[in-house]
C-alpha cells in the first residue's frame, strides 16, 4: 500500500506563497505524498522578489534521478526552472525515463506577480521547444501563453481559445489558460482537452492582491490526477464518482479551481507582514482547517 505519490520540479520561494513550498503544502492538503527536486532558489517576501539563483544543472538532475529511479510516481509537476540549462536538463531527465514520471503537469512560470522575470529569454524559448512536447497537461496564465507563442496578450475569450489550441498542437492533450488578467465580473479560465473546449467561470474575488494562485492551481491539478491514479490502482475508482470517467480532467480542473478559490477567500484577512501590505498568499492548508 502507498499514498498517491507526486514529484514537483520547481524553485524554492522563501516566503512560502508559491514555488516548491506551495506545491508541497497543496499536495499534503489534498492527500498526496510530495517529493521535490529544487531548480532554483529565490529570495522573496510579500513585497517582491529580491534575488533569483538557478541551481547548477547537475544538481537538479541528481535530485530528479534519485526520486524517479526509486519512487513510484503517479504524477509530476514541472514549475519554475530559471535557466535554459536547467530546462534542457529537466527535459533530458524526463526523456530518459518518460514512463517513470506518471502524468506530467507543466506550469511554465515566467514572471513573478511583482513583474520580476523568473527565467531568461533563452530559458523561456527552451520551455517551448523541449518541455511542451513532454507534458500531458499545460496550466498557465495569459501572459505565459502569449510569451510561449510569441503573440500579444489575448484580449478576448476567442483569442484565449486560439492560443490554447496553438499550444495544444505543440504536445499537451490538455491546456488550461487562466484568465485572472482578463477584466470582468467573473474570472474565466479556458480549458482545451481532447473532448473539446470548456469555459470555467467563477465569481471574481476582490480584495487583497494574491500571489501563488497559479502555482496552487497546477499543484492541485497534479495532486488530484495522482489521487485518481491511486484509486485506479486499487480498483476503487467508483468511490470518487465522476472524477474517474473520460471527463477526468474537466472534473479535476473544476475541483482544483474550487480549492484555489476557497484557499484564496480563507486568507483574505491574513496579515503576515510587519507593514501589513504587499501580496498575500492563499491558505494552502484549507482542507486541514478544523473551524
Ligand atoms: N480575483 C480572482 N477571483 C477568483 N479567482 C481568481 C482570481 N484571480 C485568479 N483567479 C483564479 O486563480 C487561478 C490562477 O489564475 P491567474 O490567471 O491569476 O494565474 P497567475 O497569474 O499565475 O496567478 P498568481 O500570479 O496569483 O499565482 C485561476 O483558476 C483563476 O481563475
Ligand atoms: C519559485 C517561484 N515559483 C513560482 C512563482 C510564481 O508563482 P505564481 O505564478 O503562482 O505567482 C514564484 N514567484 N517563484
Amino acid at each position: 500500500m502507498r499514498p498517491p505519490l507526486v514529484l514537483t520540479i520547481a524553485g524554492s520561494e522563501s516566503d512560502g506563497a508559491a514555488g516548491v513550498q506551495a506545491d508541497l503544502k497543496t499536495f499534503t492538503a489534498l492527500g498526496s505524498y510530495g517529493a521535490s527536486a529544487v531548480t532554483m532558489v529565490t529570495s522573496v517576501s510579500p513585497r517582491g522578489v529580491r534575488s533569483v539563483h538557478p541551481l547548477p544543472r547537475e544538481v537538479v538532475r541528481s535530485q530528479i534521478d534519485a526520486v524517479a529511479e526509486d519512487l513510484l510516481l503517479d504524477a509530476t509537476k514541472i514549475g519554475s526552472l530559471g535557466s535554459a540549462a536547467v530546462v534542457e536538463e529537466v527535459a533530458a531527465a524526463v526523456r530518459a525515463h518518460r514512463d517513470r514520471f506518471g502524468v506530467i503537469v507543466l506550469d511554465p512560470v515566467m514572471v513573478s506577480a511583482d513583474g520580476t522575470a523568473l527565467i531568461s529569454a533563452e530559458g523561456a524559448a527552451a520551455v517551448g521547444t523541449s518541455l511542451l512536447p513532454l507534458a500531458d497537461v499545460l496550466s498557465l496564465n495569459m501572459a505565459e501563453a502569449a510569451q510561449l507563442l510569441g503573440r500579444p496578450l489575448a484580449t478576448s475569450i476567442d483569442e484565449m481559445r486560439d492560443q490554447a489550441l496553438a499550444l495544444q498542437a505543440t504536445g499537451p492533450d490538455t491546456v488550461l489558460i487562466t484568465g485572472g488578467r482578463l477584466p470582468g465580473e467573473d474570472v474565466v479560465d479556458l480549458l482545451v482537452h481532447p473532448g473539446g473546449t470548456d469555459l470555467l467561470r467563477a465569481e471574481r474575488i476582490t480584495g487583497r492582491r494574491v500571489r501563488g494562485a497559479g502555482t496552487t492551481l497546477s499543484a492541485a491539478i497534479t495532486a488530484q490526477v495522482a489521487r485518481i491514479a491511486e484509486f485506479d490502482r486499487v480498483g476503487e475508482l467508483d468511490e470518487i464518482g465522476e472524477a474517474g470517467t473520460a471527463d477526468d480532467l474537466v472534473t479535476i480542473v473544476a475541483s482544483a479551481r474550487e480549492f484555489v478559490a476557497s484557499a484564496t477567500e480563507n486568507a483574505q484577512d491574513w496579515r503576515l507582514t510587519r507593514g501589513g501590505d504587499g501580496y498575500g498568499p492563499v491558505n494552502h492548508l484549507i482542507t486541514l482547517d478544523k473551524d
